[in-house]
């Protein structure tokens, strides 16, 4: 599946960007960490009014704590689907897990450059069966060069791994074959790459062609 991620923006600027043609190329919109910060949940409340259809909305709310009552927050302001860092607490893990099967919401446990050598918070994510483990680099490595392959590449559960993979961090046209190729992820997560991009619905749709033609999920 294809992911756009609206983050550093104005809600006029989201809004613009979600044209019947993009929510057309896209399976997922998912609502930044930034746009939540900079307008709260209920910006998640606009987008479902704006879109209208039935796109998956994803809150990325990256829940450090609170498991239980952020994801009903979210989920309750229209979210589908909300994520959790993998360094939260067992106990937090555990409430967001329980919260999104009773909303029948999805889980993305998110390890935002947590290198997970700690093989026990590894296992006990596996016995949650999260619906999509995130392999991300954060913005801030991108913006000084850092590789999402390379960062894979340090992960050794990403060969062994039981979970459906979302990759996210500084995708773009050009590295995107090589990420499909090696990661084999179930979702592909495009931010500024699509937002920054001079016709962001072209960028989108080639980006869409890639993953089509790749199917290797
Ligand atoms: O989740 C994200 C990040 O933590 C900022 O909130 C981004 O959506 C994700 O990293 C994708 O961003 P791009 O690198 O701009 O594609």
């Amino acid at each position: 599946m294809f992911q756009i991620a609206l983050d550093i923006l104005t809600k006029q600027e989201a809004k613009e960007l979600l044209t019947p043609k993009m929510l057309n190329t896209v399976d997922i919109v998912e609502i930044g960490t930034p746009l939540i910060i900079r307008y709260g949940l209920s910006i998640v409340e606009q987008i479902k009014d704006w879109i209208k259809g039935d796109k998956i909305l994803f809150a990325d709310t990256k829940i450090a704590d609170a498991g239980h009552w952020e994801t009903c927050e979210a989920i309750s302001s229209g979210a589908n689907m909300v994520s959790v860092l993998a360094g939260a607490s067992f106990n937090t893990l555990e409430e967001v897990r329980d919260a999104t099967q009773l909303n029948q919401a999805k889980m993305v446990v998110d390890i935002i450059d947590l290198s997970l050598s700690d093989e026990s918070k590894i296992k006990f994510i596996n016995t949650l069966n999260p619906d999509y483990l995130c392999i991300h680099l954060a913005t801030d490595v991108v913006k000084k060069g850092g590789s999402l392959l390379e960062f894979s590449r340090q992960l050794s559960f990403v060969s062994s791994r039981r979970l459906p993979l979302m990759v996210a961090g500084g995708i773009h046209p050009q590295n995107l074959l090589d990420i499909l190729k090696n990661i084999q992820p179930a979702v592909v997560v495009a931010g500024s790459s699509i937002t920054k991009a001079s016709d962001p619905e072209l960028e989108a749709q080639n980006m869409r062609r890639i993953i089509d033609e790749t199917i290797l999920y």
